[in-house]
């Protein structure tokens, strides 16, 4: 039975000093946990400035990488599940989006390497191809806390409903997101995206951002948010430096569930497969 419990969302600075950037997330870790938060979750690519130039001399292996290593420590430290935003990973000479999950006891619970890279080009607004660096990940992420089951993904990961969808069915009640939009897509697209994987799949999102930085390459929109399986928005910051806290409430998400059971009245057997084979749709 799920147990009701606090989420705390850290929405970091990201500067180009990696050790600032640290210090910063163990800060805010501290801060969560004193506040009574069980699971804390940071930003997408926290340790790093969001551009391709700067993956692949901020990028860590696992295990031995500093950040991973801090990131196990805080979470033993403060005795939390901590989802440990994304950082550039490095693997043989391929490089990750990847976000590192720790339990309690310190010990690695998951690990989520981005699935869906960020390739876009929106004249006048942003072009951004992650692809020129990174590799993506090919593995849904999905763990499980005393509280309930949680999922994972990365920011541009949101868009596809098929992902999230998916972990709904594999039984999750939190998406947590550590996430990046900009100002050209966040103030367009950021909280109806997570409102309705939200409420299409009738579960927690909690969508973690770096703060915002007018002088950066890349200039994250920041508005951290934790919507519920309503399609409410519960919690959401501004722009700047924050740690958002959030009562998780189980109970509430099984009401939803019992009196709009919109996953049990799917009918998988009329759009199963639908879809496949589909591959130029302009
Ligand atoms: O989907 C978006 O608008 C932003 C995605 C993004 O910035 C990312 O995936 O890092």
């Amino acid at each position: 039975m799920p147990l009701n419990f606090k989420l705390g969302l850290c929405q970091l600075p990201v500067t180009a000093e990696k050790i600032v950037n640290l210090n910063n997330a163990r800060r805010a870790v501290k801060e969560a946990a004193s506040g009574g938060c069980q699971l804390v979750a940071l930003p997408e690519m926290f340790n790093c400035p969001y551009g391709n130039k700067f993956f692949p001399a901020y990028a860590e292996e696992f295990p031995a990488g500093e950040t991973i290593n801090i990131l196990a420590h805080l979470a033993r430290e403060h005795s939390v599940y901590l989802v440990g935003g994304s950082i550039p990973e490095r693997e043989a000479e391929n490089l990750y989006n990847t976000s590192f999950v720790f339990g309690p006891d310190g010990n690695l619970l998951a690990r989520h390497r981005k699935i869906h890279l960020f390739d876009i080009d929106i004249p006048g607004g942003i072009t951004f191809k992650e692809s020129a660096t990174l590799s993506a990940g090919d593995t849904v992420t999905v763990f499980d806390t005393p509280f309930c089951r949680v999922g994972v993904a990365i920011c541009y990961d949101i868009r596809f409903p098929e992902l999230s969808r998916t972990m709904a069915l594999m039984g999750i009640h939190l998406l947590v997101l550590p996430a990046a939009f900009n100002m050209t897509t966040g103030p367009a697209h950021w909280e109806l995206t997570m409102r309705a994987r939200a409420l299409d799949n009738q579960i927690y999102v909690a969508a973690v951002s770096p703060a915002r930085d007018e002088k950066a390459d890349y200039v994250a929109y920041g508005h951290s948010m934790v919507t519920t399986p309503w399609g409410d928005v519960l919690v959401q910051a501004d722009e700047k430096p924050a740690v958002l806290t959030a009562d998780i409430d189980l109970q509430y998400l099984c009401r939803i569930r019992q009196q709009l059971p919109l996953l049990k009245h799917r009918r998988e057997s009329v759009y199963h497969g639908i879809g496949r084979g589909f591959k130029e749709y302009v």
